[in-house]
C-alpha cells in the first residue's frame, strides 16, 4: 500500500443530503491521492444490503448504530478523504471520534438546489426524502438539522461545478495549514485572490457579530441598524473567515484573480 500520506489529517465532508459530499469527496480524494471512504457505501458493501433495504429492513436506528460504529473505526485512521451520511455528524459522540482525526467541512446548499439534484438522482434513494412533498421535507429537516451542521466550517455549493468546489476546499486547507500534498495544480488553487466586493444581505443579516468577531483584519462593523458593513474592504485579505462563520450565510466575498486584470 502506498503511505506517503497517511501519516495526514483526515478530511471529513459533512452536510445535508444532496450538498455533493460523495461526488466532492471522490474528486479531492484522487487530487490529493488519498484513499477515499464514503461512509454510506461502506456500509452498504459490509451489509450486502442497499441503505433503502437497512432502513425497511433493519430500521432507522440499526443504520445510525452502524454509523456510530463506523465512526470509531474510521476515527483512528489517517490521510482519508471521508464522504459522510448525511446525518452522520450530527451525532455527537461521531463528531468527536472524527472531529480528533482530522478537519470537517461541511457543503450547503439552498433547498431548492438540493431538490433539483435529488430529482435527477435517480440512481440513488434516499429514504427520508420518499415521501408525498421531498420539497417541504428538506426544508423541514433542514431547519431540524441547522445548528448541528453550523459548528463546522461551511462551503457554499449552490450554482458551483463538484471541480470548482474541489478547488475552493483545496485553497481553504492550503491557506489554513493544512499538510497535504497538492498534485499537478497547486499553483492555479494558491492564485492570490483580489476582493471584487463584500456581498452582504442586508435581509438575513442578523447583527449578530460573528464575522466582526472573526475578521483578522477589522474589516468589518455591525452599523447603526445592527447590520455588518465591510468599513475597510481595502485591508480584505480574502480569508473568508467572515463568509465560511456567518450563521446566516449572509456575506459572500467575491474575488476576482489578480490575473484577470
Ligand atoms: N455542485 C454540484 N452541482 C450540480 N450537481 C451536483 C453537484 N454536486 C453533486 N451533484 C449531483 O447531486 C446528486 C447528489 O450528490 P451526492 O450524492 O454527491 O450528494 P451527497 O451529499 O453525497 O448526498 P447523500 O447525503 O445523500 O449521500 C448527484 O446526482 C450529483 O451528481
Ligand atoms: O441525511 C440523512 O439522514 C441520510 C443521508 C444519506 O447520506 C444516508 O446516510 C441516508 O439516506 C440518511
Ligand atoms: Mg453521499
Amino acid at each position: 500500500m502506498d503511505t506517503r500520506h497517511n501519516n495526514s489529517e483526515n478530511i471529513i465532508l459533512t452536510g445535508f443530503m444532496g450538498t455533493g459530499k460523495t461526488t466532492v469527496g471522490k474528486i479531492l480524494a484522487a487530487r490529493l491521492e488519498r484513499e477515499f471512504v464514503d461512509t454510506d457505501s461502506l456500509i452498504e458493501q459490509r451489509q450486502g444490503r442497499t441503505i433503502p433495504q437497512i432502513f425497511s429492513e433493519l430500521g432507522e436506528p440499526a443504520f445510525r448504530r452502524l454509523e456510530a460504529e463506523l465512526a470509531q473505526e474510521l476515527g483512528q485512521r489517517q490521510g482519508l478523504v471521508i464522504s459522510t451520511g448525511g446525518r452522520f455528524m450530527l451525532d455527537p459522540d461521531n463528531v468527536k471520534a472524527l472531529s480528533r482525526s482530522g478537519r470537517v467541512f461541511c457543503l450547503v446548499a439552498t433547498p431548492q438546489e438540493i431538490l433539483a439534484r435529488i430529482s435527477r438522482d435517480t440512481a440513488h434513494c434516499r429514504p427520508l426524502l420518499e415521501v408525498a412533498d421531498p420539497g417541504k421535507q428538506i426544508v423541514d429537516l433542514l431547519e431540524e438539522r441547522k445548528r448541528g451542521y453550523q459548528r463546522f466550517v461551511k462551503i457554499k455549493t449552490s450554482g458551483k461545478s463538484p471541480d470548482q468546489i474541489s478547488d475552493e476546499l483545496l485553497a481553504l486547507m492550503a491557506r489554513t495549514n493544512l499538510n497535504f500534498p497538492v498534485h499537478g495544480d497547486k499553483e492555479r488553487i494558491m492564485a492570490r485572490k483580489k476582493l471584487k466586493e463584500h456581498l452582504i444581505n442586508r435581509e438575513w443579516c442578523k447583527g449578530c457579530g460573528i464575522c466582526v468577531r472573526f475578521c483578522p483584519k477589522k474589516v468589518l462593523e455591525l452599523d447603526t441598524m445592527e447590520k455588518a458593513v465591510a468599513v475597510r474592504p481595502e485591508d480584505c485579505i480574502c480569508c473568508r473567515l467572515c463568509e465560511l462563520r456567518c450563521p446566516d450565510l449572509a456575506i459572500e466575498i467575491v474575488v476576482e484573480d489578480e490575473n484577470d486584470e
